[in-house]
């Protein structure tokens, strides 16, 4: 929009932009920079790292390190070609009063609250905001620019802000990262489907919580029934045309 001509409407978009295409499963996918967000979803020491809520409530968090990797090249990627990163971060208050009570299904499936309710000593200690648990990975921190929204459950857009921040922007393409694919990835595409968002997911950018299986599963379901499954790879290829590697995307950024 021209703000200095007061033009208005919309017209976030001029046409003259390329469309790329985007390799993934089942197809490839057409997509405008200006119209897509890298979503990287709860990289959070809860969900990564050893001694946060997952590993705690007794899920392997070993193999979370190429997958922070991954992200890594995706969000280089992504800030150079000015496409938004946005951030999600699970928890609640201290006090878990944005968790629900008793009266919410959260109450009894949330792992994070059962292993609290199991071991009393961990309390305000599990995804808690103001804690080490729920800040994000020292490896995937925000730059200005970048867009951080608290989300209460596992569907990022379940009361918070990320559906008028995605329409403000003219934004129908939503790449997904993060942990775990089985649950806020998957919840978050799914939703987003229902609103009309193109979903992908960057495959080894994800990983699940639970057995191997599962990240087969949740990619099959997503594939197959709500959006579409591609790689870091692919992703830094179309919009970088970089192999992801950080100093590579900054060059080409200065460069433009
Ligand atoms: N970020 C997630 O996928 N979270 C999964 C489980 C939980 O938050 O309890």
């Amino acid at each position: 929009m021209n703000i200095e001509t007061e033009q208005s409407g919309y017209i976030l978009n001029t046409g003259a932009e390329p469309v790329l295409e985007l390799p993934g499963k089942p197809e490839a996918l057409n997509v405008r920079a200006s119209e897509s967000a890298l979503v990287v979803v709860d990289m959070q020491n809860a969900y990564s790292t050893i001694g946060g809520y997952l590993d705690r409530a007794g899920f392997d968090v070993s193999t979370t390190g190429p997958v922070i990797q991954q992200i890594k090249k995706a969000i280089a990627v992504a800030r150079a070609a000015g496409i938004p990163v946005i951030f999600f971060q699970n928890g609640w208050d201290p006090e878990y009063v944005e968790a629900g009570g008793p009266g919410s299904p959260n109450w009894y499936k949330s792992n994070a609250l059962k292993t609290m309710r199991k071991k009393p000593e961990l309390n305000g200690s599990l995804l808690a905001k103001g804690t080490w648990d729920y800040d994000l990975v020292e490896e995937l921190q925000p730059q200005p620019g970048d867009i951080v929204i608290p989300k209460p459950r596992y569907s990022g857009f379940f009361n918070t802000s990320f559906d008028s921040i995605l329409r403000s922007r003219g934004i129908r393409n939503l790449i997904f990262t993060g942990i775990a694919t089985n649950v806020c990835v998957e919840s978050t595409l799914r939703d987003g489907f229902f609103l009309e968002y193109f979903g992908v997911v960057l495959a080894d950018a994800t990983h699940q919580a639970g057995p191997e299986f599962i990240q087969q599963a949740a990619l099959y379901n997503i594939e197959t029934f709500f959006g579409w499954v591609s790689s870091t790879e692919d992703f830094c290829q179309t919009f970088g045309g970089a192999t992801g590697d950080a100093e590579t995307a900054q060059t080409e950024s200065t460069a433009a």
